[in-house]
């Protein structure tokens, strides 16, 4: 079975570095025409998957703008998470789980499991319960060839007062996360398969994401501030890991899947030379 790592790999070789977010806003419905509604809403995806599915690298459907339309609205999501794989999109649900750990192996079933109609390739996942609490959706993404992005250093400015904390052993928040990740992908070729998120809006880091050895997410770009430019600044020499992710940026331009397709293709060749500047 192919790691979650390698076909992200083998994707931004194929498709490039890029990641749509999916985040049906009821500003952006409005913008485009649409109904507030679960009818709205499955408009607004069948169009995103239309103009982009095939040819990004990554979708990254946001799950709260499917949720606050109920169990119609998570229909929707399922059948787009469908729609996405079948033109051969890698799917990473963008949810920030975290519980205790027995809790946290049935968010693993629903969205790691194969079997379940929610099944994705990856899940965002929140470790402030601790990382060691996500075990379960570890081992059940690596059984089959899935991926866990975790919460490290998030793209607004309120998460740096949690994340920058200073632990007793003298490590920020953030740091510990970087580490545990790092122990997790130890040794994987030619990516890992846990990732983090990382805020293009972040600025200097000041902390050490050169041994991750897996997916680095920037969400922030665009709409939040974080231009292509400014990622070399946050990542350093972990650009090449570096997965730029959009949302509001690109959809903006819909509803017309020919400018939805040229927002994306503008944004990828703007990450794309961002991200070959390295060195
Ligand atoms: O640190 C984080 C983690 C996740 N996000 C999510 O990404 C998108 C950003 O949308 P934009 O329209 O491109 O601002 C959204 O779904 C957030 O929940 C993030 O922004 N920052």
């Amino acid at each position: 079975m192919e790691t979650f790592g390698a076909r992200l790999h083998r994707a931004v070789a194929e498709r490039g570095p890029l990641c749509v977010g999916i985040d049906p806003h009821p500003g952006l419905l409005a913008d485009w025409g649409l109904t507030d509604d679960v009818d709205g809403l499955d408009r607004f995806c069948r169009t995103v998957v239309e103009a982009i599915g095939d040819r990004v690298a990554v979708v990254k459907p946001q799950s709260a703008f499917f949720e606050r339309f109920g169990s119609r609205g998570v229909g929707v999501l399922e059948s787009t998470i469908r729609q996405l794989r079948d033109l051969g999109a890698l799917v990473l649900l963008d949810v920030k789980r975290g519980d205790i750990g027995s809790t946290v192996a049935a968010y693993a079933s629903a969205y790691l499991d194969p079997s379940s109609p929610m099944y994705v390739d990856a899940v965002t996942a929140s470790p402030y319960l601790g990382v060691g609490s996500l075990a379960p959706m570890f081992s059940t993404a690596a059984e089959h060839g899935g991926g866990v992005f975790v919460l490290a250093l998030t793209s607004n400015p309120e998460g740096a007062s949690v994340q920058r904390a200073v632990g007793a052993d003298g490590r920020t928040v953030a740091q510990t996360v970087i580490d545990e990740i790092s122990q997790l992908n130890r040794g994987a070729e030619p990516l890992g398969s846990f990732g983090l998120v990382v805020g293009a809006t972040v600025g200097e880091t000041g902390h050490d994401l050169g041994s991750v050895n897996g997916p680095l997410l920037a969400p922030g770009l665009g709409a939040q501030g974080g231009t292509p430019a400014g990622l070399r600044t946050v990542f350093g020499a972990a650009l090449p890991s570096v997965l730029p992710s959009y949302s509001r940026e690109v959809l903006g331009a819909g509803p017309d899947p020919d400018a939805l397709r040229a927002a994306a293709e503008r944004a990828l060749a703007e990450c794309r030379s961002a991200l070959d500047a390295v060195g």
